[in-house]
């Protein structure tokens, strides 16, 4: 991690991390789309399994980093609850519901 000088500085960096974030999570909403596609029940949508199988998995990584694994858990949740609602209106949309 880059160490700063100034706070200019860590803003400046603070805010290319932001876009950063943002860029990455647009690309996972547009995977959530595809998704949809591959899946024949609002059970496969849903696919409760695999919602715990990602948060345990983004929590392990927090531990590893060293950052609260519950503010990791309430962020993926708030992305996660927003992304199964739109592969359930893709899925719909596509007709199989
Ligand atoms: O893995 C899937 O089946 C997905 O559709 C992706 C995803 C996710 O956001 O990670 C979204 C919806 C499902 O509830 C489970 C997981």
């Amino acid at each position: 991690m880059k160490k700063c000088n100034s706070l200019q500085e860590v803003r400046d960096e603070i805010d290319v991390l932001d876009q950063q974030l943002i860029e990455l999570i647009s690309q996972r909403s547009h995977l959530i789309r595809q998704a949809a596609a591959f899946k024949d029940t609002i059970e496969d949508v849903k696919a409760e399994d695999r919602i715990d199988d990602v948060m345990q998995r983004a929590r392990n990584k927090a531990i590893s980093l060293g950052i609260n694994p519950n503010m990791i858990s309430d962020l993926f949740k708030v992305m996660i609850d927003e992304m199964v609602e739109t592969e359930i209106a893709e899925f719909r949309n596509s007709g199989k519901f």
